[in-house]
């Protein structure tokens, strides 16, 4: 296989691996060359050919809480419930300490997105399968950053779909498609190739148990489905679109049953992960709770 990998970018780049399977390039600031200011990951697989890209500007930005040398890299699993606060607790984390970000159920939602789009659910909501596996190579899910928020942008085949992945229409869709075998091969496996460095966040429903299971801090997190349907519904209010509370509930009852009774790497808390109901914590709270733990596993 041949590959051209054209790239402009304004700083010295380095290759720093490369294999049949990835290329891994790092761009570096003229004036201090202690850190890269992006990674750029590339993997090359016949059977999953979605490329990622991460530009991890995360590393340059100064964390808030410095980091001390003597720390471990780790990798922080957080696993749990629909609409429970995973990603504001991983997000605010990542943030705070300097790692990189992902929300594999982002990843999830994007191809769910491309279903919808490509009219790959039927009229009684099946999923087309064979259809999908077909054009499995053609789903390209990649992140950037907003450089405003710092904070990863899920982009479907180029295109920036941060909002509308997040719409009650993908959220009813997502669990069933999750539950295909041949898509979480394909997204576990990228998820595996962006965490490979470890200094990662990850949050979803089997990173702890199947993404990373050797994660040296893995949390599972939960919330009564009151609470996290209020918080959801409050959200999408929040950003004008419209929400039932009846619909939203029922919806994160539905994709936690879904998601617990699947074959393929159910929703469980893994053996070794913490577990914390935030139902009565404030987001700042948890995220001071989650910090602790951190400072105590990088020890
Ligand atoms: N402890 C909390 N108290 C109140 N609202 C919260 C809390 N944690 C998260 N939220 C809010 O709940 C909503 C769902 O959180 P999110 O992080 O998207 O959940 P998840 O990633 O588990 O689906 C968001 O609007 C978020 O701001
Ligand atoms: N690692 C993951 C992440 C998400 N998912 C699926 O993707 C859906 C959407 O994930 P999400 O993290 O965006 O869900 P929310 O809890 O944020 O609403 C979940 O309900 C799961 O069905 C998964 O199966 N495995």
């Amino acid at each position: 296989m041949c590959i051209s990998l054209w790239i402009y970018l304004r700083g010295p780049v380095q290759i720093v691996a490369c294999t049949t399977e990835s290329i891994r390039i790092e761009v570096y600031n003229r004036t201090a060359n202690a850190k890269p200011i992006a990674r750029i990951y590339v993997s090359i697989n016949s059977t999953c050919p979605l490329l990622d890209f991460y530009p991890e500007k995360l590393l340059s930005l100064k964390p808030n809480y410095k980091v001390q040398e003597k720390m471990k890299k780790i990798t922080i699993a957080i696993d749990g419930f629909s609409s429970c606060g995973k990603s504001t607790m991983a997000k605010d984390l990542a943030k705070e300490i300097g790692y990189i970000y992902i929300d594999s159920g982002a990843m999830y939602r994007a191809v769910t997105l491309y279903c919808i789009e490509h009219n790959l659910f039927g009229p009684d909501g099946e999923i087309k399968t064979d259809e999908l596996k077909q054009d499995i190579d053609k789903i390209h899910i990649s992140f950037r950053l907003d450089p405003v928020t710092s904070l990863p942008r899920t982009c479907l085949n180029g295109n920036d779909v941060e909002e509308r992945i997040r719409t009650l229409e993908v959220s009813s869709k997502v669990s069933p498609i999750a539950t295909l075998g041949f898509v979480r091969e394909a997204l576990v496996r990228q998820q595996q190739e962006l965490g490979k460095e470890k200094g990662i966040v990850m949050d979803g429903r089997d990173i702890g148990t199947t993404v990373f299971p050797d994660a040296e801090l893995k949390i599972f997190v939960t919330a009564s489905p009151a609470i996290r349907a209020q918080r959801r519904y409050d959200e999408l209010r929040a950003k004008g679109q419209p929400a039932s509370y009846e619909d939203i509930l029922h919806n994160v009852e539905e994709r936690d049953r879904i998601d617990q009774s699947r074959e393929v790497s159910p929703l469980r808390k893994a053996d070794d992960a913490i577990l914390l109901d935030n139902s009565h914590m404030t987001i700042t709270e948890q995220k001071e709770w989650l910090i602790n733990q951190f400072k105590r596993a990088a020890q």
